[in-house]
């Protein structure tokens, strides 16, 4: 567990020097293990004794498995829940990029915390906490305290040069590795991931390109809903981003500077963290998709902590789950982002543990057993 005062041998991030930095990210990059096989196991032997053919809940099976794998138990039980919605804006957002003006990430950072947001209704209605954290948004907040983990007033123009330095997408990961820490502490050990950031479609797809090899066409999609011609140049500007910023596949962390953004790098350090701390982390759209696919790069085996929620409008997702292994589970049309999708799947791994302990046995209910 971590501990409040102590985070990954830093007193406080803030004050972190780079040195200091690189090294609480290699302890926390270092000290994700593999899923118990025993537990997981266990928990399919449980599984496959309840009243139905072998095999024929699908993907809750899985699930169950998977939570029983991480939990290192056969009885993993979900406490609280939560997701982590980071918010950031995005310097490159001067190309033309969004269909939507920049504005708009604080004023729905106000709705996240007044509860009328998509978000807010979705994760109510599976009983979780939704918990807004302004990672990077371009202008002052009403309170200072609102801006307590801000790490910069929104990214440097990507397709000008490097969107951040490295140590600011350090302190980033690192914050938003916090963040999940924080949330850890007070109980929760089912999250979810949620940003939001206009303009923020733009570094999750130069990412997935770098990171998947897939080309830039085939992952950038329309975000909050740009015409034909304005996605030509979004597409000219991550080409001339991913260019000017001689991205290296195999250097993450300096890819995520230049090409990525705050909410993206806080959400690489809240999946490190869960991951770390043995917590599973259900994965939202394509900028979350980005994030789970730089962690992977960080940390192949954060990618066993991840589950897959919903399948974005935006094709980039869709590759970057498939490079991670994982496929959508819910096909809903959904890109509002947010952590929507997210928090429609936690009611999902709910039902997958409830089926391990609820459900009879073919003992316990007197079915005759077979080959089936
Ligand atoms: O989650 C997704 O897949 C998703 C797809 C399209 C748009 N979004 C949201 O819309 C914003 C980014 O869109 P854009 O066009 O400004 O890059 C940002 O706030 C995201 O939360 C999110
Ligand atoms: C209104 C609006 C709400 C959002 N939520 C996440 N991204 C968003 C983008 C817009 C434009």
């Amino acid at each position: 567990m971590s501990s409040l005062t102590k985070f990954h041998g830093l007193e406080n991030l803030k004050n972190a020097t780079g040195q200091e930095l690189e090294i609480a990210l290699q302890e926390l990059m270092g000290g994700i293990k593999a899923l118990d096989q025993e537990a997981l196991a266990g928990m399919q032997s449980r599984v496959d004794a309840k009243i139905k053919p072998l095999g024929s809940l699908g993907v809750l099976e899985d699930i169950a498995q998977q939570l029983a794998g991480i939990f290192g138990t056969t009885h993993p039980k979900i406490n609280k829940k939560a997701v982590l919605l980071m918010a950031g804006d995005h310097g490159v957002v001067v190309e033309g990029v969004s269909a939507a003006p920049q504005e708009i990430t604080k004023q729905m950072f106000y709705s996240y915390l007044n509860g009328g947001a998509g978000i807010n209704v979705l994760a109510r209605n599976a009983g979780a906490d939704v918990i807004s954290t302004d990672i990077g948004i371009a202008t002052p907040l009403d309170a200072p305290e609102l801006m307590a983990y801000r790490v910069k007033n929104g990214t440097d123009n990507m397709a000008k040069g490097p969107a951040m330095t490295r140590q600011e997408a350090m302190l980033a990961i690192l914050t938003g590795a916090r963040i999940a820490a924080n949330a850890i502490d007070s109980g929760v050990n089912l999250l979810a991931t949620g940003e939001v950031g206009i303009g923020n479609t733009t570094p999750s797809a130069a990412l997935i390109s770098v990171f998947t090899g897939h080309s830039v066409e085939d992952v950038t999609g329309r975000g909050t809903g740009l015409k034909d011609d304005a996605l030509i140049n979004k597409q000219t500007v991550i080409k001339c981003a991913i260019e000017i910023n001689q991205c290296n596949p195999d250097a993450p962390i300096d890819t995520l500077a230049k090409i990525g953004g705050l909410e993206i790098a806080a959400l690489v350090g809240a999946i490190l963290e869960a991951s770390y701390q043995h917590v599973p982390i259900i994965l939202d759209g394509i900028i979350s998709s980005a994030a789970a696919i730089t962690a992977a790069k960080l940390a192949p085996l954060s990618t066993s902590y991840m589950i897959a929620s919903h399948s974005s409008e935006e094709l980039g997702q869709h590759l970057a789950l498939h490079q991670l292994g994982l496929k959508p589970r819910l096909d809903f049309h959904m890109r509002l982002g947010e952590g929507t999708g997210a928090a429609l799947m936690f009611p999902m791994v709910e039902a997958a543990l409830k089926i391990a302990d609820e459900m009879a046995t073919f003992e316990q209910a007197a079915v005759t057993t077979g080959d089936f």
